[in-house]
This record gives structure tokens, C-alpha cells and sequence, in this order.
């Protein structure tokens, strides 16, 4: 069994000796430009268009993280980057559940109970107490109630907040309530006080987070982007805010990464920003789960976090 691995920066040496260990049989290689020996499996993460290109003998590709709409952003524009027919998986938590519930937990704490504010009190030496926020008037909504939505929806029922989701199709998570589709968009949008971000970057989600659905929320409102920068319109943030419309904002994701240090979100007074960590691929647990699923494939099984190419994610 002969597998490839490309990813842009990871160091390749951990993860070819991880997957031999893993799976004996495997002689596993870090792809290189020119590189057409055949291969059974790709793991990769941003690939050149070249690498998988016509390579029909492939049994499977594996993205090297949760969100697939770069590759398949390559594929629309480059057609044939994904051999047809060859299942392309991507990693479903492998560690980025809890990881995502510890981001987001923080976000939601600190605004809740409006550190962020003291944060500037304090640089006024400034000795005053706010009036708190009440969990009844705190109502959070998770846009995208899949495998980590969920996970964070469940963690933050956990610490008595009001939860709401808004997915495709309808959700049963307890103590979440559940909102479907473009037709109960509005209602989900309407007495949210903190939206959280965890849809997959498609042609239908692109764009979402914008003037119109910010109206909707409740004044004051908070977001964490923890999905995709191209989920933002980020001048129709900065007018919310502006407008007092959003309170803050706490930005994970960008539409190009690294952000540039000239860009103005690096300098609003109340925006936070992180380079895309909230939940990082860990290499162990994505290994683990990889060579799972290359032995289902090998014995007949059906693997685990296949994506719907058609669908997006
Ligand atoms: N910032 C980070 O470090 C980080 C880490 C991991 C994942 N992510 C992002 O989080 C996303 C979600 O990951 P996941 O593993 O939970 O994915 P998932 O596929 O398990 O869940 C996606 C959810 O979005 C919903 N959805 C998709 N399209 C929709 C639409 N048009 N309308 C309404 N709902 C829709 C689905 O119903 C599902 O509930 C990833 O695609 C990735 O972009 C970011
Ligand atoms: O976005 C993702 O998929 C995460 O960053 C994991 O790499």
C-alpha cells in the first residue's frame, strides 16, 4: 500500500512515521513536484493541482482538517484536482470538538460577564462596576449544529445558557432548540444576543454574515467567527458595529490568512482576533482516525466523514 502526504506546513517526517506505525503495511511518502508513482491514498491539505490530478488509481483522499471548501474551491476552479469518483474524507473532531467548546466558552464567558469592558475600564483606571448580563436575556444561536456546533451547543447548555441551532435539517440536542433552513432563518436570527459561526464555507453559506442578517439580531449583539472568513462581509461588520447594532466581535477565520498587519479589523477597539486556531488539526488523534478509515476501506467498510462533493461539505 503506497500513500502520499501534502500539507503547506506541517512537518511531513511526523506524520510518515505516525502513519507506518499505524498501518505496517503502508509505505508512506511526502509528495513532491513530478511525483507520478502510483498511490493508493493522499492525505492532504491545500494540494497543487498536479498532485492529484488524473490519478484515477487513488481509493481515497484525506483532507487534513474539518473544513473542505479549499480543495473544492481548486476542484471548481480547477477541475480534475479531485480524481472523479475517488471518496474524499475529511476529519470529523479527531480533538477539535473539545478544543472548539474551550474556544468558545471562553468567548461567550468573557462576554457575558463583560470582561471585555472591564478590559477598557482598566486601562482608564476606571472603578466601576457594570450591570450584569442575565443568561435569560443572553440567548446564544450556533449557526451550523454538525459535529462541533453541536459539541459547542451541548458544552454551553451545560453552563445554562439558552442555546438555539440553525442547520439543514432539524437537530435533537437537549436543551437546544433547533431552527431549519432559509424559512426559519429569521426567527432563529431574532432575540439572538450571541451568534456563533460553525457553518462550511459553500455557495450558500458564502457570504452570510452580513448587514441584513446583523439586523436581525438582538441590539447589542455579539459574533465569533469560528467558521470561515468568507462567511463575513467585514465592512457590514465594521457599520454594525459602528451603528452599535454589534457589540463585539471575536474573529478566528479571515478571507485571506494571514490577515495583513495593514488590515483595520487588527486595530478595532472591539474586535478580538486569533490566527485560526479555535480547533487545529491534532496530529495523533487525525491519524488515528485516518488509518481507521483507510482499513474500512481496505476491508470492504464504509468509511467515516465522507464528503458530499455536490453538496459542499
Ligand atoms: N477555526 C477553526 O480552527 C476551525 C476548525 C475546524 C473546523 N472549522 C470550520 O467549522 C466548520 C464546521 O465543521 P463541522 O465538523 O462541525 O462540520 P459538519 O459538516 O459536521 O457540520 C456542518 C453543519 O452546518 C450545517 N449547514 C451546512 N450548510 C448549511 C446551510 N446552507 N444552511 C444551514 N445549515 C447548513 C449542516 O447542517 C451541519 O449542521 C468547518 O466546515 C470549518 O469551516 C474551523
Ligand atoms: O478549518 C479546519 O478544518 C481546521 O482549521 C482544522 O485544520
Amino acid at each position: 500500500m503506497d500513500i502520499i502526504f501534502y500539507h503547506p506546513f506541517f512537518d511531513a517526517q511526523d506524520w510518515l512515521a505516525g502513519m507506518e506505525k499505524r498501518l505496517p503495511q503502508a509505505k508512506v511518502r511526502e509528495w513532491r513536484r513530478g511525483d507520478k508513482r502510483p498511490a493508493d491514498y493522499a492525505l492532504v491539505w491545500r494540494p497543487p493541482h498536479e498532485m492529484l490530478a488524473n490519478r484515477c488509481d487513488l481509493k481515497g483522499v484525506f483532507a487534513l482538517g474539518a473544513g473542505v471548501d479549499a480543495i473544492l474551491e481548486q476542484e471548481r476552479q480547477h477541475p480534475g484536482t479531485l480524481p472523479a469518483g475517488v471518496p474524499l474524507m475529511r476529519l470529523e473532531d479527531s480533538g477539535m470538538a473539545q478544543q472548539m467548546q474551550e474556544y468558545a466558552l471562553a468567548c461567550v464567558l468573557r462576554y457575558f460577564r463583560r470582561f471585555d469592558e472591564y478590559q477598557v475600564q482598566q486601562q482608564q483606571q476606571r472603578w466601576l462596576p457594570l450591570v450584569p448580563h442575565q443568561q435569560n436575556d443572553f440567548t446564544i444561536g450556533i449557526l451550523g449544529a454538525g459535529v462541533l456546533g453541536k459539541s459547542v451547543a451541548q458544552k454551553l447548555v451545560e453552563f445554562g445558557f439558552n442555546v438555539r441551532c440553525w442547520s439543514r435539517s432539524a437537530k435533537q440536542i437537549s436543551g437546544v432548540q433547533s431552527f431549519v433552513g432559509q424559512a426559519q432563518q429569521e426567527a432563529f436570527l431574532t432575540g439572538t444576543r450571541l451568534l456563533i459561526n460553525l457553518l462550511p464555507n459553500t455557495p450558500e453559506t458564502l457570504g452570510l454574515l452580513n448587514q441584513r442578517l446583523f439586523a436581525h439580531l438582538a441590539p447589542g449583539a455579539y459574533l465569533l467567527n469560528l467558521a470561515r472568513g468568507a462567511h463575513l462581509v467585514e465592512n457590514d461588520l465594521l457599520q454594525a458595529l459602528e451603528q452599535g447594532q454589534m457589540a463585539a466581535a471575536t474573529l478566528d477565520v479571515f478571507a485571506n490568512e494571514p490577515l495583513p498587519p495593514t488590515h483595520p479589523l487588527w486595530r478595532h477597539p472591539r474586535v478580538t482576533i486569533t490566527p485560526h486556531i479555535a480547533a487545529i488539526t491534532l496530529p495523533e488523534q487525525a491519524m488515528d482516525q485516518i488509518a481507521a478509515n483507510i482499513v474500512a476501506l481496505e476491508t470492504g467498510q464504509s468509511p467515516t466523514g465522507v464528503v458530499d462533493i455536490q453538496r459542499g461539505y
